[in-house]
């Protein structure tokens, strides 16, 4: 299937703990078009993971909408979001092999992940072998998975993540433990199912360079949008209860309760402090 949209606002999520409730997310928006490529990146704890089990259907939010192309997460029933589970969205863990059967070969693999869709919708899934080509792991189908180094398994958990054609694919750091070699062979496979298939993809990293690679990078601070990094550039994003993260470099002069004053001329925002 082609690639699939996504829209956040003002998503809310807690985690109900022992020891006192966690608000992970706090208020995200976020719009990601058809066919995009996207990071996610930010501190530790600052929410991305929570974000993405929300865009991958295995948590509703709390409060606040998340779209999936023409579905919202929160309001589908359980039924229709296993479905798209198996089908529209593909989610590739952390660490390769926790998506793969070790033991079995890498085809057997990428069958098991197509099963669900050959049901639903057949004419979409694509051949075993067309999809070993489009991640580079052509003759390596009969491999058992246990048996591969680490690039190659990761190669294939993304083989087993886009197996059933989803629109959007999410990924949770894909280059992390790679040598230099592997993680461009991971970034290539990356932009080849998203050029070939226009396939959505979000990708949670910690790594700078793949947030600069996949053109787009939204860096989530304190469970919500913080900024935007694009072609090298990093801006401040206005979220839609008009509220504005300061850069952490900029909130360390400026302590909480500084009264600003806000100034607008001529398409220039200015912040005064007094
Ligand atoms: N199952 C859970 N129960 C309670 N709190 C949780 C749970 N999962 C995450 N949290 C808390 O929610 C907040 C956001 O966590 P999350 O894992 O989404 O952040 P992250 O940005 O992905 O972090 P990391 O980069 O370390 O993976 C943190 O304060 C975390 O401790």
């Amino acid at each position: 299937m082609t690639g699939l949209a996504v829209r956040c606002r003002r998503v809310l999520h807690i985690y109900r703990a022992e020891g006192g409730d966690v608000v992970a997310l706090s208020g995200v928006d976020l719009d990601i078009a058809a066919g995009e490529k996207l990071a996610l990146v930010g501190p530790s704890g600052s929410g991305k993971s929570t974000l993405i089990a929300l865009l991958s259907g295995l948590m509703r939010p709390s409060a606040g909408q998340v779209r999936i192309g023409p579905v919202d997460i929160g309001r589908v029933s359980d039924a229709e979001l296993a479905r798209m589970r198996g089908t529209d969205l593909g989610v590739v863990l952390q660490g390769a092999r926790r998506n793969l059967l070790p033991y079995a070969s890498v085809l057997s693999n990428i069958w098991l992940a197509q099963r669900r869709a050959v049901q639903v919708r057949p004419a979409d899934v694509e051949r075993p072998e067309r999809i070993l080509s489009l991640l580079g792991l052509v003759g390596m189908g009969h491999r058992r998975v246990r048996d591969l180094p680490p690039g190659a398994a990761q190669r294939v958990a993304i083989a087993v993540g886009v197996a059933a054609s989803p629109g959007l694919l999410l990924i949770d750091e894909p280059t992390s433990r790679l040598d230099r070699e592997a993680r461009d062979e991971v970034l290539d496979a990356l932009d080849t199912i998203n050029r070939e298939r226009g396939t959505t993809i979000v990708a949670v990293t910690h790594d700078p360079d793949v947030g600069a690679r996949l053109g787009r990078a939204v860096t989530i601070r304190d469970g919500r949008v913080g900024s935007e990094g694009r072609e090298g550039r990093e801006f401040a994003v206005v979220a839609s209860d008009g509220t504005v993260q300061l850069p952490p470099e900029v909130l360390e002069n400026v302590p909480p309760g500084t009264l600003l004053v806000v100034e607008q001329t001529d398409g220039r925002l200015s912040l005064l402090i007094e």
